[in-house]
């Protein structure tokens, strides 16, 4: 029209043309500038929902350990910090270009076709042609990229866990070898790349041509009608311009390529980790409190509830006593190639009570506390505990959290419930603190309140037990599952952490083999045999001195 109202030197028709152009130069940048905003901020919003859809269902109950242990979805910590922004981004973004090339192709499809109707039908055909031929280009693009991906996080990862065991790696002298592991892992990310760009080149050739091809159809088709006399120049450029526009809206899939192959292998990856949590979800199973009249009862339909091939759960009321029981429990190692570790133990510890489990490295002791905290389920027999909140489990070398000393010593309290009225005061965490003898910890940290990320790194393992045996006091657990907890602890400061849970009447079930255990407990069981020899329980008798 601007072209045709130029030739036709009819200002007035100008005038007007120009009128609305300026009109579109000033409310234009306010739309795309909004339209670009409407947009992040739908992305971001998704990726708000699916961020914390995927973190609840992913620290709910055991999904984080049975995901890790069964080594189903590598790189969590990459699928939902980046897959989830990736394929939000990319899923709004396509989903405007689709809306808005659709809006696009039936403005332009209309003008195209009343122009020559031919032109728009050979259009249709190319563009079918050449999405057909990318799709199929496209299948193997995707899978490139998700390799890439892995890749990328296998090498993150690697440089991480040198980043968490810096001490190890620095005692030993292992950096050729860490060296070595890093560019392995690096070497398969560029050889990935390597193809993938490779495979892009090929992908770009066939889409390029496509483009470029389509250019000469027009002219080819008008330029003899315009010849002829039989059309304006002003028409000779609508169509071309039209038929650009419905080009564009039909090539959607060739000229997105890269695009969609990147959302595909992110949605690919999201959807292994939403599936895997969904799977968790479904299998975890409600396990009813048992009061003491209950549980006769129970055993009948405890035992029916259970799969074949795993230890029956039952979660005892505080009340019942004894406050843990096994009956007839025998444990396989979890994973395709189960080996029997401990076989038809039968006990009970009594309210107070202070067990000892001894036995050769490897027998079977940690994964013994693993069944009664019901992390391992392979094999058969009965478990009857409290409720894991009621038990504290503390493993031997202690999981610090990225939060304060409060937060730290309160540990597994969460910071609100601390932070509340009636939570953990800060008086009492000095003194627990006081008689675990780290009196001087809060004023060496800088305070209660002082960001502990360094706290791993700073304290000593024989400090971060005693924090831990901190914990017990300060959890007011009844029950506690100690598995090598006191290893880096010397006599004196192990006979004081134990002399700390009988103060406080707290039922014991050790883990350990150091000599110096025995006088802190009752009673000793003792597994005997590698692949689920025999087992034996004594109560030790009083002023009884270990003999091995
Ligand atoms: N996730 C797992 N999958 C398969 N086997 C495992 C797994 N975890 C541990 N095991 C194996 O189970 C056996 C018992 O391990 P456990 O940790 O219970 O031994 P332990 O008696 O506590 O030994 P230690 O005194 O050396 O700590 C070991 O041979 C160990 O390699």
């Amino acid at each position: 029209m601007f072209w045709n109202a130029l030739s036709s030197r009819d200002a007035a028709k100008f005038g007007r043309l120009l009128k609305f152009y300026a009109a579109a130069v000033i409310i234009g940048p306010i739309v795309i500038v909004t339209y670009e905003w409407a947009k992040a901020r739908m992305s971001l919003l998704w990726r708000r929902f699916l961020t914390k859809r995927a973190l609840n269902a992913y620290t709910r109950k055991l999904a984080y350990y049975n995901l890790e242990n069964e080594g189903a979805v590598t790189n969590v910590d990459q699928r939902i910090a980046e897959d989830i922004r990736t394929f939000t981004d990319r899923a709004v973004n396509l989903m405007c270009i689709v809306v808005v090339s659709a809006i696009d192709l039936v403005t332009f499809s209309v003008i195209l076709f009343r122009i020559y109707p031919p032109l728009y039908v050979a259009l249709l055909a190319y563009a079918a042609v050449g999405t057909g031929v990318t799709l199929v280009l496209g299948s193997r693009l995707v899978s490139l990229r998700e390799g890439q991906l892995t890749a990328e996080a296998d090498a993150r990862f690697s440089l991480l866990r040198l980043k968490d065991n810096v001490e190890s790696v620095a005692f030993y002298g292992g950096e050729a070898t860490e060296r070595q592991e890093l560019f392995r892992r690096f070497a398969s990310v560029f050889a990935n790349a390597s193809r993938l760009v490779s495979w892009e080149r090929n992908v770009a050739y066939v889409t390029r041509g496509y483009k470029y091809v389509v250019q000469i159809l027009p002219s080819m088709v008008v330029a003899p009608v315009f010849f002829k006399g039989k059309m304006e120049l002003g028409a000779i450029s609508q169509t071309y311009f039209s038929f650009n526009h419905v080009l564009a809206d039909v090539s959607l899939i060739v000229s997105e390529l890269s695009s969609l192959a990147e959302f595909a292998a992110g949605a690919r990856r999201l959807g292994t980790l939403t599936d895997a949590l969904d799977q968790e979800g479904r299998s975890e199973s409600a396990v009813p409190v048992l009061e003491p009249a209950a549980i006769k009862a129970a055993a009948v339909d405890g035992a029916a509830a259970t799969p074949a091939g795993a230890v029956t759960q039952r979660v005892l009321a505080t009340s019942v006593d004894p406050v843990i029981r096994l009956t007839d429990v025998s444990i396989t190692t979890p994973g395709v190639r189960p080996r029997s570790l401990v076989q038809g133990v039968s006990l009970a510890v009594p309210t107070g009570s202070r067990l000892l489990i001894m036995g050769d490295s490897g027998v079977g002791k940690s994964s013994l506390l693993r069944t009664i905290a019901g992390l391992w389920t392979a094999g058969s027999g009965t478990v009857d505990r409290p409720a894991v909140s009621d038990v504290l489990f503390l493993p031997q070398r202690p999981y610090m959290t990225l939060g304060s000393l409060r937060e730290n010593a309160a540990y597994p309290a969460t910071p609100a419930s601390v932070a509340n009225p009636g939570g953990v005061t800060d008086e009492a965490i000095l003194r627990v603190l006081q008689a675990v003898n780290l009196g001087s910890l809060a004023e060496r940290a800088g305070g209660l309140g002082a960001r502990g990320e360094r706290l791993a790194g700073v304290l000593s393992l024989g400090e971060q037990q005693r924090l831990a045996f901190a914990r017990v006091v300060l959890s007011g657990r009844r029950v506690v599952c100690l598995d090598e907890s006191t290893s880096a602890l010397d006599v004196e400061n192990e006979a004081r952490m134990y002399g700390l849970l009988a103060d406080a009447g707290v039922t014991v079930v050790s883990v350990g083999n150091r000599p110096t255990l025995f006088r802190h407990h009752d009673t000793v069981l003792r597994l005997e045999g590698g692949g689920g020899g025999p087992w034996r329980r004594r109560r030790r008798r009083r002023g009884e001195r270990w003999r091995p």
